[in-house]
């Protein structure tokens, strides 16, 4: 299994190179030169296995000959150890044909653990077989970097650094990413907005010299590993409902777009998806390029669902590559009208291919607070504000046989003052990080400057 890069100039790499790379050196991002088949009756016979087990037999084919079927199997199972849930992913009914998928029993509720902790054990076998050190520089709106941070605390050969933006996360992410006191890790509170935070990691990337010095490596979904960690649950999910032999939506609630860019691979492997939704917040540059096909940045504006507050989405980058027929020329001439003029226009052929995968949905504030109100009331269920939006987005759909699957993305215990303000009722936190606020914090405030964050990184990461 090979992969090449999206804007078509970088080298191509293995499995394990990719996923120690992280950006192509031309900028873009990895994608598997081919996507594998899954015959429907491998798909049948998914049904009844473990997680584990599904996992194995749907990430396989990706990792080529990184890792031995037995190395590969005990890194799955170490990955998911750690979940609260027996089913890992299990399914809640909200409705006569609306199931939601609830992706928020990992170790530090949501769905980042499902990539996070099994890129966490990839990384480790990778490191320990070749002896190297790496810094891992990421960027995070909230739930990317408490994951990370939970994934590569404590180990000798990794230092991470998670760059948040100052007062536009939750008190609990931030608490989550700021009270680990493993000396290999750094929260940087930087004066800008998740996407700053994100163009200063692509920018050190783009910076060869200080790239190589450090060894940098990516955790954002920018690593093809993290993207391949989330087809599973749209395989383990169809299956449940039916799948192979009856079709699936998904309403995916949606930011950077490397979830909802999952579950295009799961249907491009065969898994009979009708249609992809993607759900944004008030920050609806998808929703606005897809129903207009201009991609137009507006500026980030804070909302109750912060993690979901990105102008840039980085894996759109992936969905054009394919939208384009992998035209590596044209994606990277569309990457540089975003950079000098803040958007392009994505052309019409592009733009129907998009559309038979994807629709789009936007909830504003008062609907997201109202879906949150009104599930609570009727079904019991708790949503946080991003699990919400996809709720409202995928009840605005039309009608279809086909059931709907929305991805609840976080546990609703992340954002309580935005679950109480619409409920009435504070979430807790489980057991296990019950005394987070009581655990002392420690970050650092950075400026929006390249220049200086990397020399933060270099004095602080241990040679
Ligand atoms: C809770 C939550 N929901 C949804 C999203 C959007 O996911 P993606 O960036 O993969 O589109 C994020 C962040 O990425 C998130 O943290
Ligand atoms: N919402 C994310 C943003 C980063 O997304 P990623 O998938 O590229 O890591 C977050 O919580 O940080």
């Amino acid at each position: 299994m090979r992969y090449v890069s999206t804007r078509g100039q970088a080298p191509v790499l293995t499995f394990e190179e990719a996923m120690l790379t992280g950006l192509a050196r031309d900028g873009g991002l990895y994608v598997p030169e081919t996507v594998p088949h899954m015959p429907a009756r491998d798909i049948a016979a998914l049904a009844g296995l473990s997680y584990e087990e599904a996992a194995f037999r749907i990430m396989r084919p990706f990792v080529g000959d990184a890792f031995t079927d037995a190395e590969f199997a005990a890194i799955i199972e170490r990955a998911y150890a750690g979940f609260d849930h027996p089913a890992r992913a299990p399914l809640a009914q909200l409705g006569p044909n609306h199931f939601l998928l609830e992706l928020f029993h990992g170790p530090t509720l949501a769905f980042k653990d499902f990539a996070m902790q099994l890129i966490g054990q990839l990384f480790q076998a990778s490191l320990e077989r070749s002896g190297k050190r790496i810094t891992i520089v990421g960027a995070t709106s909230g739930d990317t970097g408490s994951a990370a941070i939970e994934a590569f605390r404590g180990l000798d050969n990794v230092d991470v650094f998670i760059l948040f933006p100052e007062g536009r996360v939750s008190d609990v992410q931030r608490r989550q990413m700021t009270t680990p006191s493993e000396d290999n890790v750094h929260a940087l509170a930087l004066k800008g907005d998740f996407d700053d935070c994100q163009a200063r990691v692509k920018d050190m990337f783009n910076d060869f010299a200080f790239r190589d010095r450090v060894g940098l490596s990516a955790v954002n979904s920018i690593n093809w590993a993290r993207v391949l960690a989330q087809v599973v649950y749209y395989f383990t999910s169809a299956v449940s409902l039916g799948a192979p032999h009856r079709p699936v939506r998904f309403t995916v609630p949606t930011g950077n777009f490397g979830d909802i860019f999952a579950g295009h691979i799961a249907q491009r492997m065969g898994l009979p998806i009708e249609k992809l939704v993607i759900a944004t917040n008030q920050n609806d540059i998808l929703h606005r390029a897809l129903t207009g096909g201009a991609y137009e940045t507006h500026g980030v504006t804070p909302s109750i669902s912060p993690s979901m507050d990105i102008q840039v989405s980085s894996n759109f980058e992936r969905a054009l590559f394919e939208a384009y027929g992998r035209d590596g020329a044209a994606v990277a001439q569309q990457m540089d009208a975003l950079k000098s003029q803040g958007g392009f226009t994505i052309s019409q052929g592009a733009l129907q291919g998009l559309r038979e995968t994807y629709a789009s949905g936007r909830a504003s504030e008062d609907e997201t607070r109202a879906t949150i109100r009104a599930l609570h009331a009727t079904t019991g269920e708790v949503l946080c504000p991003h699990s919400a939006v996809g709720v409202k987005v995928a009840q605005d759909q039309p009608d279809s046989a086909a059931p709907m699957i929305t991805l609840a993305t976080a546990h609703a215990a992340k954002f309580p003052d935005a679950v109480e303000e619409a409920t009435g009722l504070r979430p807790p936190l489980p057991a296990r990080m019950a005394d987070l606020f009581a655990r002392s914090e420690r970050m650092t405030g950075v400026e929006n400057d390249l220049a200086a964050l990397e020399t933060l990184i270099e004095e602080r990461r241990r040679a």
